[in-house]
């Protein structure tokens, strides 16, 4: 766990989020600090996936502010990759088309068009092009350096998607479709094109769901040592209990706990929701 008292890299400030009549989300504020792992909890119906889609975009809040690196962020789902933020779905969300190294790939490739982009800004505010040369007319051609560059970032791409295969424990399904193969396989490769983006928030959406114990043994350790800024939405208590610096419960969109694991877990109003959603 971080010592220093971090940045907060992510932060929720009164966020609400209604549908319809439904308060799915009430007031809820919450600091995700760089390095630390964060997770959020709460019966069914709590509001955990609402918030999860609060900060991919998915959904606008009612009233509420969001920033990233202490500014005020609108998020949308098609700027996350840049900024360096990835997520796992519920269930598993790959593309049934491409072959698993493929899937990856697309996540790998999202890193290195990050630095890519790095380097193109460092480029421009050096006083050079990027890599696209201009004509005698003034326009830019496609030289063989660029498409050096491109296929050198795609050999790039294609090594770190198999590298995190490995590290996932699935680079021997790397040809295969992932339509054709067991969930708790899928589960692994949806982790490993997260995390072949190279993110440094990382958003997990019940990655333990339909896991067995193994598996979710296997899960807890390598979120451990991902050394990323982690948001963890997730059922399995014990998961959340053994990863997670901070906890935010929630019960019928209401933040009713916020604390370290042994906080929560003897929190009474924690218990209290959590028995009371047993009932
Ligand atoms: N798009 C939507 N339109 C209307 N109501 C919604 C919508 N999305 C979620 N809700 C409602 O908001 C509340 C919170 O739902 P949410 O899915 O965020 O809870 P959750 O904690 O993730 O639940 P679970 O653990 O069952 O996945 C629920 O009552 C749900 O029915």
């Amino acid at each position: 766990m971080p010592t220093e008292t971090p940045a907060h890299e992510l932060s929720l400030d009164h966020i609400t989020v209604r549908f319809g009549g439904l308060t799915a989300l009430d007031d809820v504020s919450l600091r995700v600090p760089a390095g630390h792992i964060v997770g959020v909890i709460g019966p069914n119906g709590a509001g955990k996936t609402t918030l999860f889609n609060v900060i991919c975009g998915f959904v606008t809040p009612t009233s509420g502010e969001i920033s990233l690196d202490g500014k005020p962020w609108r998020p949308r789902p098609h700027h996350l990759n840049r900024l360096g933020i990835a997520r796992t779905l519920q269930g598993v969300g790959q593309f049934s088309g491409l072959t698993v190294l493929e899937n990856v790939q697309v996540g790998a490739r999202g890193h290195h068009r990050r630095g890519q982009d790095a380097g193109h800004d460092a480029g421009k505010a050096a006083g050079h092009d990027g890599g696209k040369a201009s004509g005698q007319d003034g326009r830019e051609t496609d030289r063989p350096a660029g498409r050096g560059w491109r296929a050198g970032r795609e050999r790039l791409s294609q090594q770190d998607a198999l590298a995190t295969l490995e590290r996932c424990g699935v680079a021997e399904y790397a040809h295969q479709h992932p339509g054709a193969l067991p969930y708790a396989i899928r589960k692994r490769i949806e982790l490993a094109r997260a995390l072949a983006a190279r993110p440094r928030i990382l958003m997990l959406d019940e990655p333990a769901g339909g896991l067995d114990a193994d598996e979710i043994h296997w899960l807890a350790g390598l979120i451990r040592e991902i050394g990323t800024t982690v948001l963890l939405v997730e059922h399995h208590m014990d998961l959340v209990m053994s990863v997670c610096d901070q906890i935010l419960v929630l019960d019928f969109g209401k933040p009713i706990a916020l604390g370290s694991p042994a906080e929560i877990s003897t929190n009474d109003k924690v218990t209290e929701a959590y028995l009371g959603a047993a009932a």
